[in-house]
């Protein structure tokens, strides 16, 4: 048997529409794979319950069809689907790991990173790259057509994950299809501003290069209380705050030692929308991991 730990990881970052991905320290999910002649799938943890075990419907199992790696495959949930945490892209990386060792097959992390993309057009019908690229390789990572690249800042992170649900499918139709140039100059302004901060671990540069005048948004809509959340999370110490991937999770920069009360801050501002909220105390993270 062959176990690998795959992290939750926040995409877009604002500024990185389908681009920008980062790994969080926690929370993760656990995936065990034991050789079989077809692929079944078990699932306990978080959101269990709404995750199809079907191979053909679950992302772990398009990974196993992708490797031509059939195996009994257990997913123990750390990352609540339909959350904005990268919930698919945690398992379809763990399982890319996983049956890549058990099987001896010898891909590098860069290539398990469009195999595990398979996995997660099983789960939304497109093969986007940009949480699965930092539950690989850990870090912050930039996704683009001609491959990854990646560093590996240190940064304090609040992840406030409220209680409502929101498919990326559901979100991704209410992002503009067009956009006006001055909002592409700022956008590429804050962009780069957020690349220079993760290469000098700095979270002002990093929290000033989230502002995003597009996408984040549209999407606020979709989350009761976002924006009584960003405020109380800045007035507590956070340098940025956006809706992490799809939403509903709020992710939040923050200076260092102001975490716990950023996290404090975010979940009363839920609960005075009337919505309950947990909140990881997080940092930058690593990429998947095998247990020996
Ligand atoms: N192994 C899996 N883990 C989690 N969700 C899965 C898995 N396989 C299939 N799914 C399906 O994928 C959907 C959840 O993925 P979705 O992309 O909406 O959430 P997310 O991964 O938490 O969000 P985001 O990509 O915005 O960070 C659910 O419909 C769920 O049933
Ligand atoms: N970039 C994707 C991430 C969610 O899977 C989105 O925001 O729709």
């Amino acid at each position: 048997m062959v176990t690998v730990r795959a992290p939750a990881t926040s995409a877009n970052l604002g500024s990185g529409f389908d681009t920008f991905g980062l790994a969080l320290d926690r929370p993760a999910d656990i995936v065990s794979v034991e050789r079989a002649h077809r692929t079944t799938i078990e699932v306990t943890g978080a959101g269990a319950r709404y995750i199809p075990e079907d191979p053909e419907k679950n992302t772990v199992g398009a990974v196993a069809e992708a490797l031509d790696a059939p195996a009994h495959i257990h997913i123990d949930k750390g990352v609540r689907p339909a959350s904005g945490l990268g919930s698919s892209a945690a398992s379809a990386a763990a399982a890319a790991v996983a049956l890549d060792e058990l099987y001896g097959l010898g891909h590098t992390r860069e290539e398990l990173v469009p195999v595990a993309a398979e996995g997660e057009a099983a789960a939304s019908g497109e093969a986007h790259s940009d949480n699965v690229a930092p539950a690989l390789l850990g870090g912050f990572t930039v996704v683009a057509d001609d491959g990854v690249t990646q560093v590996s800042p240190d940064l304090s992170l609040v992840a406030c994950l409220p209680d409502i649900v929101v498919s990326t499918r559901d979100a991704r139709q209410v992002v503009p299809t067009s956009t006006s140039m001055d909002d592409l100059v700022e956008t590429v302004g804050n962009a780069a501003t957020l690349t220079v901060g993760m290469c000098r671990s700095d979270p002002h540069l990093v929290g000033r290069g989230m502002d995003d005048p597009v996408v984040t948004p549209a999407r606020a809509d979709l989350i009761t209380g976002s924006e009584g959340v960003e405020g109380a999370a800045r007035a507590a110490g956070a340098t940025g705050v956006t809706v992490s991937g799809a939403g509903p999770t709020m992710l939040a920069v923050c200076e260092p030692g102001t975490r716990r009360a950023v996290a404090m801050a975010m979940i009363d501002a839920f609960d005075d929308a009337g919505v309950d909220a947990t909140a990881f105390q997080t940092s930058v993270g690593e990429g998947a991991t095998l247990y020996d």
